[in-house]
């Protein structure tokens, strides 16, 4: 059992690079940080942990400068105190921290090159060009520094994702001389990145923690937290609940120190259906990348879509949500012909969409959950003429309570929700349209390990009462954990199905990754 607020650190507080002392942070009705002790040393990859609506974003951004904390708090990296309400961006520069986001902030069409040079400048010739040869020279400094598999002249495109978290990493950090100073705060990078781009990622990051430099580690995958951390803490509603060495946890006591309980896996229901007649089928679709598509999807039916980013598994779920127009083939619904026009045509015919990415697909963060979930259904909540904001609100609250989603109240703004708590706003909104067949992309995206499990059951009472889901995710264990059957999508094709004990994370590696030549 964990004990409340143990620390199991036996580090003296001096040998620690940074030292976060009685941190607190209250937003109008939430105590998002409550007067938070944290330490990390130099050489350790500290990971932060808690579900959604925790505070770990909250603590990244007062680290990082973004927001004040209350008073009465401190923080210090290295020699650098500023206090817990005076922090600034130019202050957590100036204390050496940097921090690597999701969204890396990289630009595909650039080099490695340029990409590094948007962090620092140019350097410029006497005559004011570019000096290109000791931008090259700079660039192959820290490309060795970093291990970075890639010449300074290599497209970002042209690279993995772990390559290019390395170069927003490395472009972070290009201003310190080494490792033996300031932090490195990385949230969630690994996200959508598959297996074996995480393991790549992953030995590079205890690489940099070999060479001294002190690193904050949020995310919500455990296994990573297993095979990458020397210590965890955890959050619960802002508060410590412990801070414990890689030898005290286990991936259950993990999990315990995030809900608050044990979460049972559920078994998966392989209800394979028994309806022969598929709800969805599409037949040889073409709409760039996709080639030759063809699958069907039975109601009562949880499909997975596994594949490379770039491979067309967004593309094939947009497709059939209207969103792209197929260039050849077709597709059939309920038994008739499906051509939608646009996505209103789609969600007429039952068909909703969980994008993956929420912040720039339908979702409105200045408007309250209230209407974020109405909006889709909007027409149903007309009563004689009038919109009947009464409707709206009690639905809104118990998808709330239903979801267990962390806010004040069905009037709570999206944007003052933490970011797994949006999500689930955006998957409840659609399941409220009571769809018949249900797309989702990477659905738990940010979402706690306890949320994750509520979802999928949400998914799966919807198909239990005749729909189908059709996932795309990059997390393979958990397309195992959910799905009934997974199919893999490469280079626009569907080159494999797999059901049953075949279903493993190194099976759908391998077929992932095999390339059209050598799989012919
Ligand atoms: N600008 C804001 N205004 C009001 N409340 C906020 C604001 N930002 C965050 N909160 C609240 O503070 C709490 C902590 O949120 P935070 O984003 O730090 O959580 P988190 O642990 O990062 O969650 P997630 O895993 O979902 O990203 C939440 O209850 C959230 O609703």
């Amino acid at each position: 059992m964990p004990t409340e607020n143990v620390t199991a650190s036996r580090r003296h507080a001096a040998d620690e690079r940074v030292q976060i002392t009685n941190l607190s942070k209250s937003f109008p009705g939430t105590r998002a940080l409550d007067s938070v002790n944290l330490t990390i040393g130099a050489g350790e990859i500290h990971a932060l942990v808690g579900g959604n609506g925790s505070g770990k974003s909250t603590l990244i951004k007062i680290l990082c400068g973004v927001y004040q904390g209350d008073p009465d708090g401190s923080i210090r990296i290295d020699a650098h105190v500023t206090a817990s309400d005076e922090t600034s961006p130019a202050g957590a520069r100036e204390s050496g921290v940097h921090a690597v986001h999701q969204d890396l902030g990289v630009f595909l069409d650039m080099s490695v090159a340029e990409n590094l040079a948007l962090g620092s400048g140019y350097e410029r010739t006497w005559l004011g060009g570019i000096d290109w040869r000791s931008l090259n020279k700079r660039t192959r400094s820290l490309i060795e520094r970093f291990e970075i598999a890639a010449d300074p002249n290599t497209q970002l495109r042209a690279v993995g994702p772990s390559v290019r978290t390395q170069v927003a990493i490395a472009r972070a950090l290009q201003g310190q001389s080494d490792s033996s100073s300031g932090l490195l705060i990385l949230d969630e990078p690994t996200a959508s990145l598959p297996a074996h781009e995480v393991a790549l990622l992953l030995s590079q990051l205890k690489k940099y923690a070999a060479a001294g430099q002190a690193i904050l580690y949020v995310s919500h995958r455990l296994d990573e937290i297993l095979a990458i951390a020397d210590r965890v803490t955890a959050l619960r509603d802002g508060r410590v609940v412990g801070t414990y060495t890689a030898a005290e946890i286990s991936e259950d006591f993990l999990i315990e120190l995030i809900v608050g309980s044990v979460v049972e896996k559920a078994p998966r229901v392989s209800a394979t259906s028994r309806v022969d007649v598929p709800l969805f089928s599409a037949t040889d679709i073409a709409a760039a990348p996709l080639r030759n598509v063809t699958l069907d999807v039975r109601p009562g039916e949880v499909v997975g879509l596994a594949g490379l980013l770039g491979s067309g598994r967004s593309e094939l779920l947009r497709t059939i949500f209207g969103d792209l127009r197929p260039s050849a083939g077709h597709m059939r619904l309920n038994g008739r012909p499906f051509a939608p026009r646009s996505t209103a045509e789609a969600i007429k015919s039952g068909v909703a969409y969980v994008p993956e990415n929420r912040l720039h697909d339908g979702v409105f963060l200045d408007e309250t959950i209230a209407s974020n979930i109405a909006m889709p259904a909007l027409a149903s909540y007309f009563r004689r003429g009038r919109l009947s904001n009464r409707a709206i609100r009690a639905d809104a609250t118990s998808d709330i309570q239903k979801f267990l989603v962390k806010a004040t109240g069905a009037d709570a703004l999206l944007s003052t929700l933490s970011g797994g708590n949006q999500q689930k706003v955006v998957v409840a909104r659609w399941l409220r349209l009571r769809p018949t067949l249900l797309l989702l992309d990477e659905p738990t995206q940010g979402v706690d390990v306890g949320a994750r499990a509520e979802i999928y059951d949400l998914v799966r009472a919807a198909t239990d009462n005749g729909a189908a889901a059709l996932v795309a995710a990059s997390d393979f264990e958990e397309l195992i954990s959910f799905c009934d059957r997974i199919l893999v999508i490469r280079e626009g094709r569907i080159v494999a199905q797999l059901t049953g004990d075949e279903m493993t994370p190194q099976r759908l590696t391998h077929i992932v990754l095999e390339t059209s030549e050598t799989s012919k």
